[in-house]
């Protein structure tokens, strides 16, 4: 895969024009006088010090430097850092790319475009033949009379120059007699010529020869403003950028100053599909204040938005007040992004970046999911989905990668995974919302588990405590990386039973589960705290916003603090489908800057091709577990049952009866996720599969009032046959 720094910028010549700056500054300094402050740093030894610091304060300044000799100006010359003899967008792969597709895609659309409408233009050439003979004709008599000359001659008589007219006439005379023999030549020899080639010419020929004629006298009578061709592609407003037009924007944006300017580091140059401008800010101003004024340089260089982008150059070539301003030539989202690029051939290593989009400037963006977790955002139908199946479609094709995938809709658009999911669970029917729950338990259960044996992996396996891909190969340890997606997740986090307890344990495996591989995706329609509470979405490392409504959706999914960072998905437009700020992946997993994604595409036959390629990787692997070959979940506790067991410990064997209520609120003590809030009646209702009974009167006495009564209750032996017949059923299989 194309790594998306292979065609970076080239800083070499900002680096030479650093250090000029630097040194421009040392100049300065060494020219200004020392000043109060600078006294403030003496120190009074003795008095003489003191004496001689009054008169001469400590040098701040370094020492001089004698200004370079002419020769080695010269030789400093020959460092000088040199231009590149094949231009940048030659040298990378991705720009020639670029331009090949649009060079190729341009003229394919040009050629079809005329080609449908040549019975047209063949009308319009018929049409302008007879108006071209005329024309042939007046340009003939009018160069035979030597019309040209007739103002001259005219000017002459006016004047009464009477020599000068003769002059003119006779030279007329003479151009007159010599033009009319060249045409009496033409019209003696042509004529017949002509007419005998007619007569010798086949048929098809001599429809060719008039086609051709119609054709040149249709061109002689096409007047200057009506072409012959219509026009088939009109050039979008794109913005040349020089230093005028940059400088502007940059005073309009309150950016600079007049006495204060911009400078340019580096020439303005032309960079993929358009202009990129380097500048230096005063010494004020951050990069950071400008990237936040990006409408206002829109609006400074008369241009949507959606085409200037502002950058704030890091490292060592870079500022905190160098900024790189790139100006699309035309709305860089308008088009449609290009497919998946693994979708018919193609293995993942889930421990690399895999790709995922590309930049506004065509650039690759790829994603790496390993040791973090990814939250999606969007209103519904810009993209949400496609985007959040690619990074489970590159999972699918790395055959170690355990997928739990489950979609809050039931639709169309994540069945495929079925056939190779480890657990898969459609829309929110009870049983679905209760296999996740039980799921991700046996997933925190697990995480536990592997950073138990993580801990007993010598160090030379293990150096970084963390899964790498040598363990996760090694079955034995079941270390193996596990992706959980869940789209819609409004609808199991607002689950009114499980909701919470959804939340907290994803919480916990976002929190925990990254170093030892298990990575969780989480897609919503509805981006906002209820949705995606704070906790949750604070532990999930790598966001993606496609359109929102509000800034504060877009906070909501990119995290408190991306609004005043400049980044607003809601900005985008309706048009912008698969467009978001992908916050928190560079390639190395890191937390980064925010870079805007048009996601790759691939519709659901897409994901079906890729399904099937997957399928038999995994095969090939045997890698293939649950669902996908129908094993049902391992038995484990189930909801149920642990409800049981919670009664069996919050009523101890010395209370053979106890009410209702106490429970209940026993329960919501031991565990205030699952069972806060819980009725006497929801009690009933949890037990009622288990056939206990829980109307039965029980004496019991008031701990408030300390006044003995008879309420519904339960019967601790009821409970304790329960579990005697749940572990019976259990071991007979
Ligand atoms: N990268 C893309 N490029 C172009 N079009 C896209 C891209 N991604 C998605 N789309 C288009 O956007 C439409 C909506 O996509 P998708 O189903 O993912 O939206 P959604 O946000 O999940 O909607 P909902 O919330 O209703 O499920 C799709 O029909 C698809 O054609």
């Amino acid at each position: 895969m194309t790594s998306p720094n292979d065609d970076r910028f080239d800083w070499t010549a900002a680096e030479a024009d650093l250090s000029a700056d630097a040194e421009v500054v040392d100049l300065a300094a060494r020219r200004r006088k020392p000043t109060d402050s600078v006294k403030s740093f003496t120190v009074d030894l003795d008095d003489e010090a003191d004496d001689q610091e009054a008169d001469t304060p400590p040098p701040v300044d370094p020492p001089h430097v004698p200004a370079p000799s002419a020769f080695a100006s010269v030789l400093a010359g020959k460092t000088a850092t040199r231009r590149p003899i094949v231009p940048a967008w030659l040298r990378s792969r991705v720009d020639l790319v670029t331009a090949g597709r649009w060079a190729f895609s341009h003229y394919t659309h040009v050629s079809l475009y005329h080609l449908t409408r040549s019975p047209k233009y063949t009308l319009r050439l018929a049409w302008r033949a007879p108006f071209g003979v005329a024309r042939v004709l007046g340009a003939t008599v009018r160069w035979v009379s030597d019309a040209e000359g007739i103002p001259v001659r005219l000017a002459a008589v006016r004047r009464e120059d009477a020599e000068l007219y003769l002059k003119l006439s006779r030279q007329r005379d003479a151009r007159v007699r010599w033009r009319g023999i060249v045409v009496t030549a033409v019209l003696l020899l042509g004529v017949p010529t002509v007419a005998v080639l007619m007569a010798l010419a086949g048929s098809w020929q001599r429809w060719a020869i008039l086609a051709g004629a119609v054709a040149l006298l249709g061109l002689a009578g096409t007047p200057k403003d009506k072409p012959l061709l219509d026009v088939a592609a009109v050039t979008p407003r794109a913005r040349k950028l020089s230093a005028d037009v940059v400088t502007r924007a940059f005073l309009a944006a309150g950016l600079c100053k007049v006495d204060d300017p911009i400078t340019f580091p580096m020439p303005i140059m032309r960079d993929g599909p358009g202009w990129r401008a380097v500048v230096d800010l005063p010494y004020t101003t951050t990069a950071d204040k400008a990237i936040k004024r990006r409408t206002e340089l829109a609006a400074g260089l008369d241009l949507d938005e959606v085409q200037v982008w502002p950058e704030r150059v890091r490292g060592t070539s870079g500022s905190a007040r160098r900024l790189s301003l790139w100006v699309a030539d035309e709305d860089p989202y308008a088009k449609p992004s290009g497919l998946w690029p693994l979708i018919d051939r193609g293995s993942v290593d889930i421990f690399a970046p895999f790709p995922f989009g590309q930049d506004q400037r065509g650039r690759p963006i790829p994603l790496l999911l390993m040791f973090t977790s990814l939250l999606v955002g969007a209103i519904p139908r810009m993209g949400k989905t496609f985007a959040a199946r690619l990074p489970v479609l590159a999972a699918a094709l790395d055959p170690i990668v355990e997928l739990h995938v489950y979609d809050g809709k039931g639709g169309q658009d994540w069945r495929a995974f079925e056939r190779i999911a480890h657990r898969a669970g459609y829309g929110v029917r009870d049983e679905i919302v209760e296999a996740l729950v039980e799921d991700l338990r046996a997933l925190v259960v697990d995480m536990n588990r592997r950073y138990d044996t993580i801990s007993t992996l010598p160090p030379d396996l293990c150096p970084e405590s963390k899964v790498t891909r040598e363990i996760a190969e090694k079955r034995s340890l079941k270390l193996w990386p596990v992706l959980v997606a869940i789209d819609e997740f409004q609808r199991y986090s607002g689950h009114p039973v499980h909701g919470d307890e959804i939340v907290s344990l994803l919480t916990e495996l976002c929190k925990v589960g990254p170093s030892v591989g298990i990575m969780i995706l989480l897609a919503t329609q509805k981006p906002d705290g209820k949705a995606v509470p704070t906790d949750l979405r604070d532990n999930i490392g790598t966001r993606f916003a496609l359109k929102t409504m509000t800034w504060q959706s877009s906070e909501a999914v990119l995290g408190a603090g991306s609004y005043p960072a400049g980044y607003d998905s809601s900005r985008f437009q309706r048009a912008h489908k698969g467009v978001g700020i992908l916050l928190g992946a560079d390639d190395s997993g890191a937390v980064e800057e925010a870079v805007t994604v048009r996601t790759n595409f691939a519709k659901t036959a897409h994901v079906e091709t890729v399904v099937a390629r997957a399928l038999a990787l995994r095969q090939k692997a045997g890698t293939l577990t649950g669902h996908a070959i129908g094993q049902a979940p391992e038995q484990t506790t189930s909801a149920g049952d642990i409800l049981l067991d919670d009664i069996l410990t919050v009523v101890s064997a010395t209370e053979p009866k106890v009410w209702s209520e106490t429970v209940v609120a026993r329960l919501a003590e031991l565990r205030p996720d699952v069972y806060g809030g819980w009725e006497p009646a929801q009690l009933a209702a949890a037990l009622k599969p288990h056939r206990i009974p829980v109307g039965r009167q029980v004496w019991g006495t008031d701990p408030t009032t300390g006044k003995g009564a008879n309420r519904k209750g339960i019967h601790r032996d009821d409970i304790t046959n329960a579990v005697t017949e749940r572990n019976r059923r259990r071991k007979a299989g």
